[in-house]
């Protein structure tokens, strides 16, 4: 006999799936949010391919994005990161894993509405900061006082994030917990989309 559970979770998937169609899944929020590592859980869970964009950028520059802060500054990298969004978004379906500031960005947001449904991943500071200071590899939180500068960006930039189709909330949870709670969110996206 069939496991029950496997069957519901297989059929969340399936459901998921059938919902999203051919539009592509975009992870948006801050730095931390969990983007990259639920973004590449949900690519396999839904049997479609996973992009990173900060990944997709560092991969065509052959630079790292501390690198290209570095050499060409914020405005030139979100020009590239335009460009490197919109070819990404032409086809989908796939989910694709945003740099934190992509959806801050009106040109880039307006290729993201373009190309599928968005999930805002939303976190708390505390959250957000616990994953982001085991790293340095963040050119914009290298300042005197990074989680003040977090805080800063969590106050700019959630307004913007809000815009976002969907909203999950990112918690201390399994990265495999949240990716079901996007799954679930984008099924009743679509009902909800149906339904009007
Ligand atoms: N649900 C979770 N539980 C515990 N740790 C998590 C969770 N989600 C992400 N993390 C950890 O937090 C860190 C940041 O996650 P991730 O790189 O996925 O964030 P991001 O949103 O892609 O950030 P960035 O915008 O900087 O690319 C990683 O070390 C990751 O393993
Ligand atoms: O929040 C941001 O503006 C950024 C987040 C990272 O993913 C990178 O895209 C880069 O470090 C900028
Ligand atoms: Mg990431």
């Amino acid at each position: 006999m069939s496991d029950p559970l496997l069957t519901v979770a297989d059929s969340l998937k399936d459901r998921a799936r059938a919902a999203l169609g051919s539009r592509n899944l975009i992870l948006v929020g801050l730095m931390g949010a969990g983007k990259s590592s639920v973004g590449r859980i949900l690519a396999s869970q839904l049997g479609i391919p996973f992009i990173d964009s900060d990944h997709e950028i560092e991969r065509v520059s052959r630079m790292t994005i501390a690198e290209l802060f570095a050499a060409y500054g914020e405005e030139e990298f979100r020009a590239l990161e335009t460009r490197v969004m919109k070819r990404l978004l032409k086809n989908g379906p796939r989910v694709v894993s945003t740099g934190g500031g992509a959806f801050v960005n009106e040109r880039t947001r307006r290729h993201i509405k373009k190309g599928g449904l968005s999930v805002w991943l939303k976190a708390d500071l505390d959250v957000l900061w616990e994953r982001v200071n085991k790293r340095d590899t963040r050119p914009l939180l290298k300042t005197e006082n990074p989680k003040q500068t977090l805080e800063n960006l969590m106050n700019a930039r959630y307004p913007i994030y809000a815009q976002a189709d969907v909203t999950v909330l990112s918690r201390d949870v399994r990265k495999e917990v949240m990716a079901d709670e996007v799954l679930k969110a984008v099924v009743e996206a679509q009902k909800e989309s149906a339904a009007s």
